[in-house]
């Protein structure tokens, strides 16, 4: 945790929403004038494409698991620990791209399954943005969770999750149904062992649940609307949290539990500017005062 360098991570499984929910940040820090570094959580991949396949193949043949995105041996925990713990201590850091498709590729200029070469972070900004698989880490070994300042956990009910991973797997990135279908198999020991952890390490979860049949999400035709579906949204600490203000301004919302409110599917993005812009605020204006800088106007939503 850092007063002058803050940290604000969303996690979230492969296909959750995170990168979805990234937009609406996005929104807040251009609204605000605020100015963040996004780091993107597929950068800390150990492997490419082409080695994670030989590295694959190599303990198939051994007879042995191989190792998965969602888990320590495929990705470099410690080299995120010290990113964060850098970062939070004067700001700086080095990042990268993992290049997934076509678009990116096009974008980055490398070619897809690849790394961008490291780069060090903009000099100065107001926060640090992660959005990724393991935000919220805490092994034997690190503890990424004890550097962010705001930990959000994106994690829609499994089959939805298998169903948006599914479709963008399928429409974005070329894979087949199968092809998807037998990576969340192989990815499962991990996704239990450090995917699933990491959301009683959060401070707000964004729970997304269908309210049509998705009990076999490896033949869902489409996606469920936002129309089609309700979000829970449980705080770690209930306290400061203004519920009766949120309770007005979301139409359809009520509380489940003292610590969780449920909001109709299309408020979901009104509750995330609402939740988080004073949250966002507050953090923005203790780290410029803390490096001296001029603070924020007032926040648009307070
Ligand atoms: N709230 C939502 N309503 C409807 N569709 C959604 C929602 N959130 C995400 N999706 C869809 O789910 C798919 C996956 O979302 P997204 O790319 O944001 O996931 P991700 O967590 O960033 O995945 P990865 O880490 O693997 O890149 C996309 O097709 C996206 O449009
Ligand atoms: O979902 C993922 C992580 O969030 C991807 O599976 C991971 O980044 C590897 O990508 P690819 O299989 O396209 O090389």
């Amino acid at each position: 945790m850092s007063r002058k360098h803050p940290i604000v991570a969303i996690t979230g499984s492969s296909g959750a929403g995170t990168s979805t929910v990234t937009e609406t940040f996005e929104q807040i820090f251009r609204r605000e004038s605020i100015t963040s570094t996004i780091v993107h959580g597929d950068s800390f991949h150990r492997f490419d494409r082409f080695e994670m396949k030989r590295v694959f193949n190599e303990a198939t043949a051994a007879g042995i698991a191989p190792p998965s995105h969602f888990g320590p041996e495929a990705n470099d925990f410690t080299s995120l620990e010290k990113l964060f713990e850098q970062y939070g201590k004067d700001g700086t850091g080095r990042i990268r791209n993992y290049v997934h498709d076509e678009d990116e590729a096009f974008e980055f200029g490398c070619d897809p399954g690849t790394f961008t070469p490291w780069e060090d972070l903009e000099a100065q900004t107001d926060l640090l943005y992660y959005e990724g698989l393991h935000g919220a880490v805490k092994t034997d070994d690190v503890d990424i969770a004890k550097h962010v300042d705001l930990c959000i956990g994106v994690v829609p009910i499994i089959n939805l999750e298998w169903i948006q991973k599914i479709h963008r797997d399928h429409s974005k990135r070329g894979y087949s149904t199968e092809d998807v279908t037998d990576t969340i198999l192989r990815r499962m020991p991990d996704y239990v062992h450090y995917i699933c952890p990491q959301f009683t390490n959060t401070d707000i979860n964004f729970q997304r649940v269908p309210l049509v049949d998705t009990s076999n999400p490896f033949d869902a035709r489409w996606i469920p609307t936002l129309d089609e579906s309700m979000v829970v949204i449980r705080f770690a600490n209930p306290r400061g949290i203004d519920f009766p203000y949120l309770l007005s301004m979301i139409e359809g919302s009520f509380m489940s539990r003292a610590n969780a409110i449920v909001v109709p599917g299309g408020k979901m993005e009104l509750s995330m500017q609402l939740i988080f812009t004073p949250m966002i605020w507050r953090l923005v204006e203790n780290s410029r005062k803390a490096r001296g800088l001029t603070g924020l106007r007032s926040p648009s939503i307070a």
